[in-house]
């Protein structure tokens, strides 16, 4: 097990944009979404990327944008990456990549092996990938993502795909060491895992998981 780089996902609050640089987060995650509790707009994005350095690279999070939200947004926010978390196919992935610039987290929602079988359509298209739990039919008010729900991590144990990958869904700082044990994850994401309810970030959430990170 080797020590995972974090995203923090849904920072809306200086508070929270200071602890995820403070205790050493790789990447941040803006989300774009209006209808999740963590929707920010440009101009609060901005704000609150100009609180972390350079080293921790900001994650615009996306549900299957149009390029007038994205050409909006990237004007106003130095966004290192786009992170698109709804049903982009692989073809419309390489376009936003292409078109916009910028390197593409493609997620990935799993909860059976055959969700796998759509990875290598993403492989020429996507940067990276994220695996996130797909949530249930049966589950009432679930967002496309950040519902605090995981997945089978044996799922990835054996994963030898061409791009990297971040593992996400109901991850925090309990779990954490079982969850990159299993999955062999060198990349994790957390939302709901660092909140004290959805939306409302907790710092103290934050640093804990990102100490516990270093010591795997
Ligand atoms: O966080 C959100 O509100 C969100 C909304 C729409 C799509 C994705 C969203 N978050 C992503 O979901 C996963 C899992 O989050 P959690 O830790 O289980 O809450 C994560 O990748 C977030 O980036």
């Amino acid at each position: 097990m080797s020590r995972p780089d974090v995203k923090i996902c849904g920072i809306n609050s200086a508070e929270a944009a200071e602890a995820a640089a403070r205790h050493g987060a790789r990447y941040a995650g803006l989300v774009f979404y209006p209808p999740s509790p963590r929707s920010v707009d440009a101009a609060q994005a901005a704000a609150l990327a100009a609180r972390m350095p350079d080293s921790v690279l900001k994650v615009g999070l996306f549900v299957d944008p149009d390029d007038d939200l994205l050409g909006e947004v990237l004007a106003q926010v130095p966004l290192d990456m786009l992170q698109l978390h709804g049903s982009e196919t692989p073809q419309r992935t390489a376009e936003i990549r292409s078109r916009h610039g910028r390197a593409v987290l493609k997620a990935v929602k799993v909860a059976q092996p055959e969700d796998l079988d759509q990875v290598a359509d993403y492989e020429a298209a996507a940067d990276m990938l994220l695996f996130d739990a797909k949530a249930p039919k049966t589950m009432a008010n679930a967002l496309p993502g950040g519902n605090a729900l995981a997945f089978d991590w044996r799922l990835l144990g054996n994963r030898t795909g061409k791009l990297p990958w971040m593992l996400s869904g109901g991850l925090k700082r309990e779990n954490l060491a079982e969850a990159v044990t299993i999955s062999r994850a060198r990349a994790v994401d957390v939302s709901s895992g660092v909140e004290d309810s959805p939306g409302r970030k907790n710092p103290e959430l934050i640093r804990a998981f990102l100490e516990q990170a270093r010591t795997l």
